[in-house]
């Protein structure tokens, strides 16, 4: 059974609609990692399949309960961190996670102490002191350790640099293999997740546009170059050299149909996500020289 599941849901704000009939399953031990652009949703769809804001439609499940009611019960399995990292003035890094200890009987102090190594967080500064960075690796370090087994983070890596991304990575890859938790993480950048997500749902405006395995995009997108003819109709952001070849982004490739002169190289992620994105171009006409 699916740790979480979305059907439809829907929110409006007055006459403008934030997320569209978002459905989606979850499937036990995933990372699924929502992208989109500033705005597309990805905080609402977060919210909603939570139950913590209010659907205008649809409904979510989590562990088979209704997100409407989760209780204590539910909410000890699922950790998740907030974009806006709200907390008490007075509490400090450590004071922080005595609190959270104090909830979860499952509390694993040995994870906990290697988490804040690992992130080297100052124990015993205010939270309001810390960088933006260090109040999410703080947040963070008080999910981990009751070892959820659902996951949800809103743009954990935002304002984080790239060795603390990185360790944070490494710290949910670890907890991803020690439990097999279920998780979900949206992010504006895929590359910051690239090690760690096995699935990608992307929105915009609203709308769930793509829900895939990352595996099954990396096999079928390929950059191509042809040095002669006619490209494929299916494929994307045609561009025509001077010497007579095409260059395009194939997002079905085939080798058993591409041209046999054709040349394809595999795409980062981040390109592949561009594509999507960007979408199919036009068709662009030859390069004009002047001289
Ligand atoms: N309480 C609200 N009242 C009115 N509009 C809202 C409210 N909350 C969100 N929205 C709108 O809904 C849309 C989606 O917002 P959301 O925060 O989910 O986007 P996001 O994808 O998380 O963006 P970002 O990447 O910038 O954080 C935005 O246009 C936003 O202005």
């Amino acid at each position: 059974m699916s740790p979480l599941t979305a059907h439809q849901l829907t929110r409006r704000f007055g006459r403008y609609t934030a997320v569209a009939q978002f459905s989606g399953h979850f499937p036990a031990g995933s990372v699924s990692v929502i992208c989109g652009a500033n705005g597309a949703g990805k905080t609402t769809a977060l919210r909603l399949m939570l139950g913590l804001l209010p659907a205008s439609y649809g409904h979510a499940t989590i562990f088979g309960v209704d997100h409407r009611q989760l209780g204590p019960r539910e909410w000890a399995r699922i950790g998740y961190v907030s974009e806006d990292l709200q907390h008490h003035r007075a509490l400090t890094v450590d004071t922080l996670l005595a609190r959270w200890r104090s909830l979860y009987p499952q509390w694993d102090r040995q994870l906990e102490r290697r988490i804040v190594d690992a992130l080297e967080l100052p124990r015993h500064q205010r939270l309001t002191t810390l960088s933006r960075g260090q109040r999410m690796k703080a947040h963070l370090a008080s999910v981990l350790p009751y070892r959820p087994e659902l996951l949800v983070l809103d743009e954990p890596f935002s304002g984080l640099d790239l060795v603390t991304r990185d360790q944070v990575v490494q710290q949910l890859v670890d907890l991803v293999a020690e439990d097999g938790t279920t998780v979900l993480v949206s992010s504006h950048e895929i590359s910051d997740v690239e090690t760690l997500a096995d699935r990608l749902l992307w929105i915009r405006r609203g709308h769930l546009r793509l829900e895939t395995e990352i595996e099954s995009l990396r096999a079928r997108f390929r950059r191509v170059t042809q040095p002669f003819g006619e490209p494929p109709p299916h494929v994307w952001q045609v561009q025509r050299h001077e010497d007579g070849s095409v260059s395009y982004i194939d997002p079905q490739f085939d080798p058993a149909t591409s041209p046999p002169e054709a040349t394809a190289t595999a795409l980062p992620l981040r390109d592949i996500y561009l594509a999507l994105v960007r979408g199919p171009q036009p068709t662009l006409p030859p390069p004009v020289t002047i001289v």
